[in-house]
């Protein structure tokens, strides 16, 4: 278990982590997601040791990383996939890990296997491409079979099926009961890694949920419904107050649980092709809540909504203009392609103090 209390980081004026408060539970998987510099990279490194709190504490079990006598048996991490010897084998560089945490030699060739690296076990580090790093970065961070995993970004850069293998990766180690602590722009991504989440803003707690509540509790739930009579199911609906909009050949109903869509179609004999509801993203959820804490750029949309859309009408997917989230609605590209590992001078696995 991780339990951060109170922590706060200062750089010279600027306040990376301010006061933030939670604890990251063994069994499930833990996303962490916060705007570009809300802290996420420096809270990793106050829980690890690698930077000091200005105040506050985190905590591994109830103990500071730096008590810890092996550290890597306890906790594993991968904050930077680049930092690894560009001459050093896959090998030589696990070996030369578990030499420096008294871990027997014979875990190496047990997690090259684990993840997929044996055949090119030998080859330099230079060599290997960002997702053999990455799956490197993360037989490190499980050399020391440790209960504790922190991973930053551990997905960027690679591609659908290095995507999907993390994930996996990520889950296993939850459901064998390990407190799985990951970071990531990708909120698509997180949607279906992570069970619960740490939103933070500027240094501070914005949301501490379950991934579901998180969506539910920050976006719109609407009602598809498609039906052959179209035009006189919407003026039924319409008559009784329910607002809608149209959309590719079927409506969306903003106001109204979807019993009573089927009820009030079904009293009048319309004919339903589909009747469907429908959650926000965790993109939607994620924005409507931290569009105020970005630190850089964040264009959002006018108040009165999307200027290419009908006033009244509302944005597909729940966004402005008589509904949703009207202010702070920043513009998506703030979560595209991130920039890479080491884009926060973040210390690689073996740069954790012994
Ligand atoms: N060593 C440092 N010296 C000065 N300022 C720093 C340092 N490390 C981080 N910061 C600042 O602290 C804030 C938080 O940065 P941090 O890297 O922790 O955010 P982040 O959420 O990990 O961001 P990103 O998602 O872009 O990696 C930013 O304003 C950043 O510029």
């Amino acid at each position: 278990m991780i339990e951060v209390t109170a922590l706060s980081k200062t750089f010279g004026r600027t306040k990376a982590v301010d006061h933030l408060s939670f604890t990251v539970r063994p069994g499930v998987v833990t996303g962490f997601l916060g705007p570009n510099g809300a802290g996420k990279s420096t809270t990793m490194r106050m829980i690890l040791g690698l930077d000091n709190p200005t105040s506050g504490q985190a905590l591994i079990d109830g103990r500071q990383y730096a008590s810890l006598v092996r550290p890597l048996t306890k906790v594993g991490a991968l904050l930077d996939a680049n930092w690894v010897h560009p001459n050093r084998s896959a090998r030589a560089h696990l070996r030369w890990m578990a030499a420096s945490n008294g871990l027997p030699t014979h875990r190496v060739d047990e997690v090259l296997d684990t993840v997929g690296l044996t055949s090119v076990a030998g080859k330099a580090v230079g060599k290997f491409s960002l997702g053999m790093k990455q799956r490197l970065g993360l037989a490190g961070a499980i050399l020391g079979d440790p209960e504790v995993l922190l991973f930053d970004e551990p997905v960027n850069g690679l591609d659908p099926e290095g995507i999907v293998w993390i994930r996996q990766f990520m889950q296993s180690l939850a459901s064998a009961g390990r407190t799985v602590f990951v970071s990531s722009h990708l909120l698509s991504e997180m949607a279906v890694t992570a069970d619960h989440l740490i939103v933070i803003g500027r240094g501070r707690l914005i949301a501490d949920a379950s991934t579901a509540d998180f969506i539910k509790e920050s976006t719109e739930s609407t009602v598809k419904v498609r039906s052959p009579r179209l035009a006189e199911l919407a003026d039924l609906l319409v008559r009784n107050n329910i607002r809608i909009t149209p959309t590719d050949g079927a409506l969306t109903v903003h106001s109204a649980p979807i019993e009573q869509v089927g009820d009030l179609a079904g009293a009048a004999g319309i004919t339903l092709h589909e009747l469907s509801g429908v959650q926000g993203s965790l993109e939607e959820a994620f924005m409507q809540l931290t569009g105020d804490s970005v630190e850089y750029g964040g264009h959002g949309l006018p108040a009165g909504g999307d200027p290419m859309l009908p006033s009244g009408t509302v944005a597909p997917g729940g966004g402005t203009g008589g509904y949703g989230p009207q202010s702070g609605y920043g513009p998506p590209d703030r979560y595209g392609p991130p920039g890479g590992p080491g884009t926060t001078g973040t210390t690689g696995p073996e740069g954790q103090p012994r």
